[in-house]
């Protein structure tokens, strides 16, 4: 739902260890009490964990004597007397704890018309409910590390399935936008508001309560005709140690509260007209929710999510990433008995469901460019602070203030001017990490361009897109250029593997794999366009929070008449001084391990060009042996030499590591290993007057015996055993959350791809 739903990719990212567990989701039953007008109560809390419905039928007189009762176990079972604090300590506080550590996490309120969800959820000022008790423990965390965590909030309603914004009514309906596989979706044009002050949020809440759409009908006075969900999404940046500042990890969670309106049978609310037409949007999109509970309690491979826009909503917390609590709500009343059952029914059947979830922590590295800039940026602020105090100093006729006026302005203004420079550092890391993250997925949209290219290459035709056509058109060039690579490259090497020589079930397997690669560029356009979207935004508040800077500077030199004023805001400007200086040392600690990184990667990269090279060479081998062209002496000297060469060099280098049978995958194996190879031998020995030389021949300076025989002129392929040219393999896709996607939601993220593996993956284009 949120705009800026964070993807786990990041320029230079990478993630620490992810826990992963399937876990049920919670159910919980709350029975409310009676009220004065309902005389027979049919339903009862038996202990903690069990409720009693007596199910009598009350035209079958046998029956009712014997009296049947219904049973039902669930996690916990609130009885009639159990209060705000009691339901919101068990259900949600600890969802609070978990959102705090980068968790998803959702409780949601179920139940018939009049049977307490909007008094659980919200509450009253007396009563609070579970989303102002959530935002306030929240809070109290957050409070005095404002730097460290940033939280925004949004407040949505669903009536007669249009979206509504609870925070700012006037804005009309808006859209549910879904990825082409559904699996990010969010709610374009939705204010998220970003605040780390309780009293501002719950005014917010308050305001968005009474814009909620709310009747009276027979059955509930105050009854809401809509489904209410509120998202608060924390995001929590620290550094990885606390030596180094480059190195972030930022964990980002998301609690989602949602109040639902209430099932109810038309007969029992006598709605008529529009409410009856409400009743009717409610009960279809509970009957929707009340289909996927069903279909995910019995374990079924498809849920259809895509009935209404409240499941579409509530997938993430129902199959999702993402911690779940349901809590369902029933009247111990006997007119509401049969509510009663089906909603007990319900909440059975979601005693069934689990989530998987996972928590979305990312660890981002700021760049070196990026830290320059704003070092340089801050240099330049602090200047045009010092040159301000430089200014002539007023004569004291022309100061208008008296002293104690003067020296209250003074501070007023030294406040707002450290201030200023507070935000524009926060900002600045903000943008920060918004290029990052956009590099991030440059950097993925990249790897997905490859697997494409790959495929086009393999196929040697361009993959026809018909999802995307609009995208594929504007990206063909891209691709074009890498399908010449990429032949280039093939007629260099495997032909069969080339020119998909694999099974029907391969291609298929590949052709799903574009299928999907194409899916992931679109999403990550989408991402892309939110980002930047929201990067020309932080750059507005930037330059305003600048320019209010500047402003306040322009006040000081009016106001500084003494040399302690004085001395006051140059001790402000050594603040900034050394703030900026801490971000230029991080930065030259950033640049000496990029440069480690960048010289590791030559390394990976030379060797192989290096394999690349053997591989040509050996086939060329095979060629000259295969048509028996005759060597002019100076090639076979070469030869000669750089068998020498190969030889030396794998005695010296080459160290087998324990787990593999003496081949790494980097280093050529010694000459000698390669023969007692056994797959190696079978190609050797197709001409039995061919025998594998000593490691003395192949390196010595023998003269051949048949000079048209190349093994004899050259000594013996130096290949490794069983290779053959190929596209290096792609590297793993790895998994992206929004949110969201979580998973970020619909919440996915997207995870980087590490500079190494981008550098694998551009191995044969680079080499192209
Ligand atoms: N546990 C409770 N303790 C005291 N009063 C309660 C409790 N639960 C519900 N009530 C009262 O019952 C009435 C109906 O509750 P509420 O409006 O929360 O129902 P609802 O399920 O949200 O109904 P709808 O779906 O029609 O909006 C309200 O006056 C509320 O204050």
């Amino acid at each position: 739902m949120s705009p800026e739903t964070p993807s786990s990719s990041g320029s230079d990212t990478s993630r620490p260890p992810i826990k992963c567990a399937e876990e049920r989701l919670m159910v919980a039953v709350r029975v409310r009490p009676l009220k004065r007008d309902e005389s027979q109560r049919v339903l009862y809390a038996a202990d903690e964990k069990k409720i009693i419905l007596e199910d009598f039928d009350k035209c079958d007189s046998i029956r009712q004597k014997k009296g049947i009762e219904r049973q039902y176990t669930f996690d916990v079972v609130f009885g009639e007397t159990v209060n705000q604090e009691t339901v919101y300590d068990v259900t949600t506080s600890s969802l609070v704890k978990d959102v705090l550590n980068g968790y998803n996490a959702t409780v949601f309120a179920y139940g018939p018309t009049g049977a307490g969800k909007t008094h659980t959820m919200v509450g009253d000022r007396n009563h609070p409910g579970i989303m102002i008790r959530a935002l306030n423990d929240l809070f109290e965390v957050v409070k005095d590390k404002e730097e460290e965590y940033s939280v925004t909030m949004s407040y949505l309603e669903l009536y007669n399935e249009n979206i509504r914004d609870l925070l700012n009514p006037s804005s009309g309906y808006l859209e549910l936008r879904e990825d082409s596989r559904g699996r990010s979706i969010h709610v374009a044009g939705l204010t998220e508001i970003s605040t780390t002050s309780t009293d501002e949020i719950m005014q917010l809440l308050e305001k968005g309560n009474k814009a909620r759409t709310i009747e009276p009908t027979a059955m509930n006075q105050t009854s809401s005709r809509s489904h209410a969900l509120l998202s608060v999404t924390v995001r929590h940046t620290v550094p990885v140690n606390k030596k180094d500042h480059l190195r972030m990890r930022i964990k980002q969670g998301r609690l989602f509260m949602i109040d639902l309106a209430g099932s109810e049978r038309a007969n029992k609310t006598k709605n008529r007209g529009k409410r009856l037409q409400e009743g009717a949007h409610i009960n279809r999109s509970l009957l929707a929710l009340g289909n996927c509970i069903n279909a995910l309690a019995g374990g079924a491979r498809y849920v259809n999510y895509r009935d209404s826009k409240l499941t579409r909503l509530l997938k993430d917390a129902l199959s999702g990433n993402c911690r779940t609590v349901m809590i369902a709500h029933v009247s111990p009343a006997a007119n509401q008995k049969d509510e009663s059952r089906n909603t007990l029914t319900y909440a059975d059947r979601a005693n069934n469901i689990s989530t998987k979830v996972e928590r979305n922590v990312l660890d981002v590295s700021y760049q070196v460019t990026q830290y320059q800039t704003v070092v340089n940026e801050l240099r330049s602020e602090i200047s045009r602070l010092q040159s301000k105090m430089k200014e002539e100093r007023p004569r004291s006729a022309d100061i208008k203030l008296n002293a104690e006026e003067r020296s209250n302005e003074v501070r007023n203004l030294r406040e707002q001017i450290v201030d200023t420079f507070k935000t524009q550092m926060k900002l600045r890391r903000k943008l920060m990490e918004i290029d990052a993250h956009l590099l991030g997925l440059g950097m993925e949209a990249e790897r997905q361009h490859l697997i494409i290219s790959h495929w086009e290459s393999r196929n040697n035709k361009l993959y026809k897109n018909s999802i995307n056509v609009s995208r594929a058109r504007t990206q063909q060039s891209i691709r074009r250029r890498k399908l010449v690579s990429a032949d280039r490259f093939r007629s260099a090497g495997n032909e069969e593997d080339c020119n998909g020589g694999g099974s029907d079930v391969d291609e298929a397997e590949a052709e799903s794999a574009v299928q999907q690669a194409w899916g992931e560029l679109a999403d990550i356009e989408r991402e892309q366009d939110r980002w930047s979207e929201l990067r020309t935004h932080i750059e507005l508040k930037l330059e305003a929070c600048r320019q209010r800077g500047v402003r306040l500077e322009d006040k000081l030199p009016s106001l500084l008449s003494s040399d302690d004023e004085r001395e006051i805001l140059a001790l402000i400007c050594r603040v900034h001084e050394l703030e900026a200086d801490k971000m230029a040392l991080q930065s030259e600690r950033l640049v000496r391990q990029h440069e480690l990184k960048r010289r590791d990667l030559l390394i990976i990269r030379y060797d192989r060009q290096r394999q690349l090279c053997e591989e040509i060479i050996t086939r060329q081998r095979q060629l000259i042996e295969e048509t028996k062209i005759k060597l002019p002496p100076d090639l076979q000297e070469l030869y000669q030499m750089y068998q020498q060469e190969i030889h030396a060099a794998t005695y010296t280098d080459f160290q087998p590591p324990p787990s593999t049978a003496g081949v790494t995958p980097d280093k050529l194996p010694p000459i000698s290993k390669i023969y007692s190879d056994p797959m190696f031998k079978p190609s050797l020995t197709s001409d039995p007057s061919v025998s594998p030389p000593s490691s003395s021949e192949s390196g010595g300076d023998e003269v051949p015996k048949n000079p048209n025989n190349v093994d004899r002129v050259m000594g013996h392929v130096v290949t490794r055993p069983g290779s053959v040219m190929k596209l290096p393999p792609l590297p793993p896709s790895p998994p992206i959350r929004l949110p969201t996607r979580s998973k970020d939601s619909a919440h996915t993220m997207r995870r980087a791809v590490s500079e190494d593996r981008i550098s694998e993956t551009a191995g044969p284009s680079t080499k192209d």
